[in-house]
């Protein structure tokens, strides 16, 4: 089996195979019991497993616990960390996933951590329009709101001097009912760094690190990471929105750390052309443009002489949309303009979050809304909810719990994974107001249960749709 391709939900097993005889709620530390009734798990990312949960308060909330790996043994949790998550905590956007509890268990010590519960991330929902060859793709409408919120989440985040550094589509949760419905919640940000130290490096988990959002600046070798970044990958996602797939999709070359990313900058380069000292001075004191100038000047040939953006848009989205006719792409003027200059090489040049929200894209009809889903009364699409794994004969009171191992997804195959990238996240000032909240601590000695395999199905493939030869 290619581990490129395994999905990192899955332990991987000497067959390849996932587990599904482990009791998929044996990793829940005992304390948690103490105050939610836990339904079943809902995945595991590089750093943990995510449960789902209804608080025992009434009326009971579902909430989402991600519940962090234990580290090395030694590695503590140290205060830089629990500081950054005191800090999260006070983030309060319709965007941006609430923090809403902490639970640190000193003698482990282990960390535990309760999320809104969202019902959908993006990750899946592009994967239900790719597998159930939907056509056309998302609805423009959900394409917009979906960007719109997304955009307004991280201009919260860098105005408070916040830097995701992850964003992928599998992070960007969407709620799947109730009044929050269609609300984009950006997830999963800081935590990766605050983890980052304990675990092996993700190569050794088998798991693919995606380089797919990554910035070319960041990809050239700039040190710093500026919130230019986050848009970068923003501008990657809202073109997945329309192709059904990632826009630069390169392999990650795993080592050294430092690796120049030969691959993923050609896929790059393949579309937007070369970037120029003329339009971004920095460009040659970045380490990796210098080091391999001959390099990539001797491929010339192979980049087209300025950017093909706007046809690769159309190219693939027609592709993904099967008949030749993307609703989404229609504003293409306007559409194309946005993503050009979120997709702008130099960093300085690239629009900001702020700017993007203004962008003439959203004033277009359709205007994008707070619920992705619903547009002039109408549900777009029901997405099938998250799989759920859960013990047979587990009680919750709401909602009913999801039967042992299902969900509405189609059965899943082996696909370039939901992937990570190891990230930091929180630049050095804030505006935020001072940590109120209080971390739960509990410091009965209860270890963590051993950890048991994933057994989350494995997701399906990312059938490549037919390209355009020379984009490979
Ligand atoms: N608040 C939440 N509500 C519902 N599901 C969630 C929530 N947070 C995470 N999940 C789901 O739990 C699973 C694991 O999430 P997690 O954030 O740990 O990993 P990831 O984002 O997939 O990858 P990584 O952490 O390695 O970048 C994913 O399916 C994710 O969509």
């Amino acid at each position: 089996m290619n581990t490129q391709n395994r999905s990192k939900y899955l332990v991987p097993q000497n067959d390849g195979a996932p587990s599904t005889s482990q009791d998929p709620l044996a990793a829940v530390p005992a304390y948690l019991s103490e105050r939610y009734t836990v339904l079943d798990r809902v995945g595991e990312g590089t750093y943990g497993v995510v449960f789902r949960v209804l608080t025992k308060d009434q009326p009971p909330r579902m909430l989402a616990i991600k519940t962090f790996k234990p580290g090395k043994e030694g590695d503590g949790i140290s205060p830089t960390a629990i500081r950054e998550i005191m800090l999260l905590r006070e983030l309060r956007h319709d965007n941006i996933v609430h923090l809403e509890a902490v639970h640190l268990h000193r003698p482990d010590p282990s960390l535990s951590l309760a999320f809104d519960y969202a019902e959908h991330d993006l990750y899946e929902m592009l994967r239900f329009h790719r597998e159930r060859g939907m056509g056309p793709v998302l609805e423009t409408y959900t394409v917009k709101s979906l960007m719109w919120q997304l955009l307004d989440g991280l201009q919260y985040l860098h105005a408070n001097w916040i830097m995701h550094r992850d964003l992928k589509p599998s992070n960007i949760l969407v709620v799947g009912e109730g009044e929050e419905q269609g609300r984009v919640k950006i997830g999963d940000f800081g935590l990766a760094r605050i983890y980052a130290c304990p675990l092996r490096p993700l190569s050794d988990n088998g798991v693919v690190v995606t380089i797919w959002y990554r910035a070319p600046e960041l990809l050239l070798g700039a040190r710093h990471y500026t919130p230019a970044a986050d848009v970068w990958a923003a501008g990657c996602i809202l073109a997945e929105m329309l192709a059904l797939r990632p826009l630069f999709q390169g392999n990650e070359r795993k080592s050294p750390a430092s690796a120049f990313q030969a691959e993923q900058c050609n896929k790059i380069f393949r579309v937007l052309g070369l970037p120029t000292v003329s339009s971004w001075p920095a460009l040659e004191h970045l380490p990796h443009w210098r080091d391999n100038t001959e390099n990539i000047r001797a491929q010339k040939l192979e980049y087209p002489p300025k950017s093909r953006l706007a046809e690769v848009i159309a190219e693939y989205s027609a592709l993904a949309a099967g008949s030749g006719a993307n609703p989404a792409v229609q504003q293409r003027g306007a559409l194309t303009d946005l993503l050009s200059r979120m997709l702008a090489y130099n960093p300085e040049d690239r629009i900001s979050a702020a700017d993007a929200l203004e962008h003439l894209y959203f004033k277009e009809e359709p205007q994008p809304g707070k619920n992705a889903f619903m547009h002039n009364g109408r549900l777009l699409v029901q997405y099938p909810r998250r799989c759920k794994i859960g013990p047979a004969g587990a009680t919750a009171s709401m909602p009913p719990r999801a039967p042992l191992n299902t969900c509405d997804a189609p059965q899943a195959r082996l696909a370039p994974s939901r992937n990570a990238t190891p990230a930091g996240v929180l630049g050095a000032e804030r505006k935020l107001t001072p940590v109120s909240a209080a971390v739960t601590t509990h410091t009965t000695p209860q270890g963590l249960p051993p950890g048991s395999a994933s057994t989350r199905p494995r997701p399906p493939s990312n059938k490549r749709p037919h390209l355009d030869p020379w984009l490979r």
